[in-house]
């Protein structure tokens, strides 16, 4: 992917300043709305299916997140994907612990009937999504990505693009594929750092798809891709300054915060792979 087009994507998500609509999971909540601030959007956690079908018409993106899932807001969840879906509203599924239980499972199989725009999960996750064996430790992940990009590409008749999170991220529409090959391993030392890259993740495809028509893949591919290569390279300076997980995400919303267009192109290693 040409710099200039993760530039563009980046000042562009910078500009529009999206709002981005959360049903994501208790443990989340707070990470996520601190996340999307210091990257320069506006969060909004709103989950109740009394005006969650109604709120997400006034988001530039919705994202989904069965954490914490009841059946409660699994309603909501639905109720508000079908309005997404219906009206151009990008949104994105995080499928956290699909594979744990048969609940998680069965309600991915309904929500990805509103067909998501985008999937992120880690490589756990991605494998048991698509149904295949998986060795998931609750939210956490025992793959590799590599094990699991056969399982991306088989999850895009479900979802534009798909992406797997670990050491080296992956990113396919279910031709192409990019990986970038940022980020730290302390970024897995505190809780919801990938739910809050979902988020974030919407903002950029919010901030980069029209809503008057069905957002396409190659804007879906490198709006991702861009939002991936910013998050992990301010995990990076984060854990250049960081003496554990605490200071972590203090530096990590710092590093957010003060990420410039230029650093990250002039950092980038993003290849197509
Ligand atoms: N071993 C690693 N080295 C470098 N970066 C990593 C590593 N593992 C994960 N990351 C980064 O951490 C971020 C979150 O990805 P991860 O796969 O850990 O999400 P997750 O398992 O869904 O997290 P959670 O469920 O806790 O929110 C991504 O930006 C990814 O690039
Ligand atoms: C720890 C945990 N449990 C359910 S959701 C969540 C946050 C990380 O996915
Ligand atoms: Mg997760």
């Amino acid at each position: 992917m040409q710099p200039k087009i993760i530039h563009h994507c980046f000042t562009t998500f910078k500009d529009t300043s999206p709002l981005v609509h959360n049903i994501t999971n208790d443990v989340a909540n707070n990470t996520v709305a601190n996340v999307l601030l210091a990257a320069g959007a506006s969060p909004a956690m709103v989950h109740d299916i009394k005006e969650a079908p109604e709120f997400v018409t006034l988001a530039q993106a919705l994202s989904i997140n069965i954490g914490t899932l009841t059946q409660t807001t699994l309603q909501s969840m639905l109720a508000t994907a079908e309005v997404a879906h219906s009206q151009n509203i990008p949104w994105i599924l995080d499928p956290v612990a699909v594979g744990a239980t048969s609940f998680r499972q069965q309600a991915c199989t309904e929500l990805l009937k509103f067909k998501p725009d985008v999937i992120r999960g880690n490589a756990s996750e991605i494998l048991a999504l698509a149904g295949m064996s998986s060795r998931t430790k609750g939210t956490d992940s025992g793959d590799s990505v590599e094990g699991a990009k056969e399982a991306a590409q088989q999850l895009t008749q479900y979802a534009k693009v798909v992406v797997v999170t670990g050491a080296i991220d992956w990113v396919t529409d279910g031709t192409q594929g990019y990986a970038v090959d940022h980020g730290h391993p302390m970024m897995t030392q505190v809780t919801a750092i990938g739910c809050a890259l979902t988020a974030l993740i919407g903002g950029f495809i919010g901030a980069n798809t029209s809503k008057t028509e069905e957002a396409n893949s190659d804007s879906l591919l490198n709006a991702a891709t861009t939002a991936l290569a910013y998050y992990a390279q301010a995990g990076e300076i984060a854990a250049q300054q960081a003496k554990g997980p605490g200071n972590f995400y203090v530096h990590f919303l710092d590093a957010l915060y003060n990420l410039e267009a230029q650093t990250l192109i002039d950092n980038l290693r993003v290849t197509s792979s």
